[in-house]
């Protein structure tokens, strides 16, 4: 029988074979809203580009964004299902394990990640971005706890 533990809303499948700090499989409950996330990049308000040249800047900026796109959403990264994770460098992999480690140890102690999958892609939408995460998540409120000022 596969290990299964619920976290937030999603119930989290520990068995299986994984390469990294992510969770082979994860299932949302019936009945329980769910929040699609864009790709998240290292912007500023205006857009602007933060971290140029800097991958350990970006990836802690990506990840600050993604807490505030799901806080925005109703959401939390306790409830956060699968993420899709784009770098364009696979020379930033192992930067991209060690920092993954650091920032779950604090989000995820108990060790059950999100799933995740990790693609090395020719670039991104500017080729000054060196890291894009998108995810989906679930939320305890649905629509009712989104913020509509963040939220289109
Ligand atoms: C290989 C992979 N999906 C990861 O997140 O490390």
């Amino acid at each position: 029988m596969t290990p299964t533990t619920t976290v937030g809303n999603r119930v989290v499948r520990t068995a299986g074979r994984t390469v990294g700090l992510y969770s082979p499989a994860v299932v949302i409950p019936p009945g329980v809203h769910t929040v699609h996330i864009s790709g998240v990049l290292p912007v500023d308000l205006d857009g602007g580009s933060l971290g140029e040249g800097d991958f350990e800047t970006q990836m802690r900026t990506v990840f600050r964004l993604l807490g505030e796109t799901l806080a925005a959403g109703g959401s939390s990264f306790v409830e956060l299902v699968k993420m899709t994770t784009y770098l364009v460098d696979p020379g930033h992999i192992d930067d991209f394990y060690r920092i993954r480690e650091e920032l779950f140890d604090g989000i995820f102690p108990e060790g059950r990640p999100p799933g995740n999958t990790l693609l090395v892609v020719q670039r991104l939408v500017r080729p000054d971005f060196l890291i894009e995460i998108e995810g989906v998540a679930t939320s305890p409120t649905g629509p009712e706890g989104a913020d509509d000022e963040l939220v289109g």
